[in-house]
């Protein structure tokens, strides 16, 4: 049977699995099917254990487990460097990572503070780029960095607020990641999900007027799921996807294509 995907025992680090509700455990399903080896970072002990409790209950034993706190430079070098040490090559990487205060996420946008909006854009956007640098001298094959964004990073969504800049600057950033990274083989991408009801979707005000919004006038008129996020995920980190970079993949049912 041709080997299409290319994954059977690669070594991918998937950031972001809070709970079984996240898109970076849909990403996870998906790899697994296609037989990649995975590696997960957490921050809180929270995460931990509920990636520990999903391990256990999909049957899949021993994954390796790393801490790492995105808002901390030493703390991603640490867990690159573990990473590294442990499985050699790195040939993957899913950053699913985003926070921003509550109070930053609904209301007007022209009230947002300097520390609010600072800290969105260091957990949300420069993350990506100190996770790339981090995990560049252990992708000596090449690979694929995929970061998950939406729609309010380029179109005004009201409520999304400091969370649509940073977005946008993270959809900024995997473009001039694309141009350094490329001479190594290296591709970055993101994937814009349509909204799924996630733990970090209960942060934002106006998130279920959206899920109706989008059943009345997407395309296909339905919401997406973390699993069709996983699959399109899965596309872009494998061989299929060898001549994209610098792209911003929508996973919307098509909503974005609409005025
Ligand atoms: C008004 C827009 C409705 C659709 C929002 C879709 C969506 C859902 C979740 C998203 O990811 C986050 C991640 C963290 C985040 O910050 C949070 C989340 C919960 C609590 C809190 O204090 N901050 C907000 C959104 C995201 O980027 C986009």
């Amino acid at each position: 049977m041709e080997d299409l995907l290319k994954l059977k025992g690669k070594n991918i680090v998937i950031m972001g699995v809070a709970n079984e509700r996240s898109l970076a455990w849909g990403v996870a399903n998906s790899l697994y099917k296609a037989g990649a080896n995975l590696i997960f970072t957490y921050r809180l002990e929270r995460s931990l254990k509920k990636i520990n409790k999903l391990l256990m209950e999909y049957n899949h034993s021993d994954q390796l487990i790393v801490q790492c706190d995105v808002n901390d430079d030493d703390s991603i070098k640490d867990a690159f460097q573990e990473i590294g040490g442990k499985v050699g090559t790195i040939h993957g990487i899913v950053h699913s990572v985003a926070f921003a205060h509550s109070e930053d996420l609904k209301g007007e946008f022209i009230n947002t503070s300097r520390s609010g909006y600072a800290f969105a854009q260091d957990t949300s956007s420069y993350s990506l780029i100190a996770v790339a640098r981090e995990a560049k001298p252990f992708m000596t094959e090449g690979g694929s960095i995929i970061t998950m964004s939406y729609l309010g990073a380029e179109k005004v969504v009201p409520g999304y607020n400091v969370m649509g800049v940073a977005k946008a600057a993270l959809e900024s950033s995997v473009k001039y990641l694309a141009l350094d990274l490329g001479q190594e083989n290296i591709r970055v991408n993101a994937i814009s999900a349509g909204a799924i009801r996630t733990l970090a979707a209960k942060g934002v005000g106006s998130f279920n007027e959206i899920l109706h919004k989008i059943e009345e006038t997407a395309p296909l008129k339905r919401n997406v799921t973390k699993e069709e996020v996983g699959d399109m995920t899965l596309a872009m980190l494998s061989n299929l996807s060898r001549g994209v970079t610098g792209e911003i993949i929508y996973v919307d049912s098509g909503y974005n294509i609409i005025g």
